[in-house]
């Protein structure tokens, strides 16, 4: 490659790479899995190395992790909290072993899990947890204390302790967790996170430390950055220590004196990956000894005495015996692929999701070929590709009638999914049901989808509106019902009708109306009429109602259907009480806060949390709902945008003197 093709494939990944870099750190939500990110900054490296005039101060293989966002106040850490240098291979490992035998001698290296999840910092005075921040930009992190307070396996006070602490760790979702956060994530229609590492991202960086603590979040301690009163030596020692003090450790860290005993390790830790129930993206080699450390260094990014070792995505060849198609609760065709079974990271896998048509179109997938499966994220399995036909295999026709009703299935323009029209289909009926009555919605006890499916089947149960019309007698003649379950079960459908009108708005299943916006419309139309007649513009005037959302509760109402679902409910005795104004309002009820710039004296988190106990919001961007613009020095684009709009702007003593007033 001559330099001129070599500076515009380095323009070409620099920009690639930052794009998803934003996409990552500051949005929890890539486009591109790890390691093929890896494999584009690799590249960037290389290049800058070759033509080493190409290589910019703020390249990303220079910079670590992404900036502190304005959710949260900053902490400047004192020791950086660096990144890790990358190998792909083992010829990688062994260069790195070199380079370290080049300054000291006879190295012994620590092999431990790299685990996937975000880093913090954790500081003890005492013994007492003070602080926890993120990584960020390495030098500067956001103060999460409070979201970091909610990880029960964060000891909050150390026996024993010494006078000042700060460990290095890392925060990550177990893998149960994740599946049960998917599950809760796809009943309220809301984005699923694409794995384990987002969703601990997303969660732990919440302002609302509630979130965080429903989401269960896990640490792993593996690092001292600072102590005051005790003396370490070495890296084995300092996690033994961390593990004495009760701290989460690697549940293994091995010590080995050669190269090929780390890379066994390595390879052992890669075949059992699966198995931990908690997500790892590969294992990380560490000098153990601190002088030697000392000795080594570190470049701008990385320490030179440290090495991770990147697993790639395992993946596995199956044959595809089968594709079921199943019936969403909208109506979604999903085709999900039936292999023989084969173990893959960790779980044995014999279903796989095929995605839509066009995927198994563009893939040229059919019965009976030999394909590619992998954990996407290392979980849930996808098919990643085909690898060949077999014998007589004939391209695969996606059905075009409802499999559960028989009724005709279409497509919307652009979208990718085929449903099924029929609003009586059975199979949606059904999703539809066990929607109604779920725990977060109606929350009818002892109505499980093996009874929905027999009340379904039965056609005792046409509509939500035919549970309220169930007779004892009815439920007992259902398979497996003895009387006193039975009584049960009416006793809970009749209890049901007290339910809140958001649980009622959410159960009716609407697109894109998950329980947090029927808390929304409630909360601001107070009354089932108001909700069922706004306009579009009622809607997204509500703050974090938007255009999608609003379009699609009009959508709703605008079917004689709906109404008169909701007017059968009503006859049934289901109440739909009116949302009562909060009585007790707070001096901040129905304004909202965006603060912006240092504060003299407050810091935001602090400020934050006086409006919001005064009954009002804050907001993080400035918009015409925006009822008064805090700022402090160096406020910067939000002010601007502030005195565009028209809005407010107010100092931190005026803020104060109106909670006083
Ligand atoms: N998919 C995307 O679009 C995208 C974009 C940007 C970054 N990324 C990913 O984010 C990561 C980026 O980088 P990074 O700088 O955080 O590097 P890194 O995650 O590869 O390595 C450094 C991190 O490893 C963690 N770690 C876990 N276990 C550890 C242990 N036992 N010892 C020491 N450290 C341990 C530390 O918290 C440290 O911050 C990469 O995995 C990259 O693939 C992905
Ligand atoms: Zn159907």
């Amino acid at each position: 490659m001559d330099i001129n093709n070599a500076k515009s494939r380095v323009e070409e990944l620099t920009k690639l790479l930052n794009y998803h870099n934003n996409l990552y750190y500051n949005q929890d939500n890539p486009e591109i899995g790890d390691y093929e990110y890896d494999k584009l900054l690799r590249e960037l490296e290389d290049l800058e190395k070759q033509f080493p005039t190409l290589l910019k101060k703020d390249s990303p293989t220079q910079k670590v992790g992404g900036s502190a966002g304005e959710k949260f106040s900053e902490v400047t850490h004192t020791v950086q909290m660096m990144s890790l240098h990358d190998s792909f291979s083992h010829g990688e490992l062994l260069d790195f072993d070199r380079k370290v035998r080049e300054v000291v001698q006879n190295p012994l290296y620590v092999v431990e899990p790299k685990f996937d999840g975000l880093s913090v910092s954790c500081e003890y005075e005492n013994g007492v947890f003070v602080r926890g921040s993120t990584r960020g930009d390495g030098f500067v992190g956001e103060d999460i204390t409070d979201n970091l307070i909610t990880i029960k396996s964060l000891p909050k006070r150390l026996k024993n302790a010494p006078e000042y602490l700060e460990v290095r760790g890392e925060v990550y979702m177990s893998d149960d967790n994740f599946l049960k956060l998917l599950k809760i994530q796809e009943d309220n229609e809301e984005k699923p996170f694409k794995n384990p590492r987002n969703a601990a991202a997303g969660s732990l960086r919440q302002k609302n430390s509630k979130i965080t603590a429903q989401r269960n979040l896990d640490i792993f301690v593996f690092n001292i950055q600072q102590i005051r009163g005790v003396t370490l030596t070495s890296h084995k020692q300092s996690l033994d220590y961390l593990t004495e003090l009760g701290f989460p450790t690697a549940p293994f860290y091995n010590r080995y004196d050669n190269m090929e005993d780390v890379i066994e390790e390595i390879e052992r830790i890669n075949n059992i990956r699966g198995t931990f129930g908690f997500p790892i993206d590969g294992a990380v080699v560490k000098v153990d000894d601190f002088s030697q450390r000392e000795l080594l260094g570190a470049t701008a990014k990385f320490p030179k005495w440290a090495e991770a070792y990147k697993y790639p995505p395992e993946e596995k060849e199956t044959k595809l015996l089968d594709i079921e198609i199943n019936v969403g609760r909208t109506g979604a065709l999903t085709p999900v692929g039936i292999f023989e079974p084969v173990f893959i990271s960790g779980t044995t896998v014999s279903r796989a999701v095929l995605h839509n048509e066009d995927f198994i179109k563009e893939k040229d997938i059919r019965i009976g070929d030999t394909v590619i499966i992998r954990k996407a994220g290392e979980i849930i399995p996808e098919v990643v590709s085909l690898k060949s036909h077999g014998e007589n295999t004939v391209p695969y026709v996606f059905p075009t009638v409802c499999p559960s009703c028989g009724s005709k299935v279409t497509r919307d323009g652009e979208e990718a999914a085929i449903r099924c029209t029929n609003t009586e289909c059975p199979a949606q009926l059904l999703r539809h049901l066990i929607h109604f009555v779920s725990r977060d919605a109606m929350d009818i006890e002892g109505l499980g989808p093996a009874v929905l499916e027999q009340l379904v089947n039965s056609s005792l149960v046409k509509s939500p509106v035919d549970l309220y019309k169930l007779t004892p007698m009815d439920v007992l003649g259902l398979e497996r019902k003895a009387e006193k379950s039975a009584l049960n079960l009416i006793d809970s459908i009749e209890k049901s009708k007290e339910q809140e009108l958001y649980r009622l708005i959410f159960a009716l299943g609407i697109r894109h109306i998950g329980q947090k916006a029927a808390k929304l419309l409630c909360d601001n139309l107070l009354t089932i009429e108001n909700i069922m007649n706004s306009k579009v513009e009622d809607y997204t005037n509500i703050d974090g109602f938007g255009t999608v959302m609003a379009e699609s509760i009009v959508e709703y109402f605008s079917h004689e259907e709906s109404i008169n679902l909701i007017k059968e409910l009503k006859e049934c005795g289901v109440k739909m009480p009116p949302v009562e104004k909060k009585s007790e309002e707070g001096k901040f009820t129905g304004l909202t806060f965006v603060l912006t710039g240092t504060l003299p004296t407050l810091k935001r988190s602090e400020a934050s949390k006086m409006i919001e106990n005064a009954g009002g919001k804050t907001s993080s961007s400035v918009s015409k709902k925006t009822s008064y613009v805090v700022a402090g020095e160096e406020a910067g684009s939000k002010l601007t945008k502030a005195q565009n709009l028209g809005v407010t702007i107010i100092t931190e003593e005026q803020l104060l003197n109106m909670l006083e007033s």
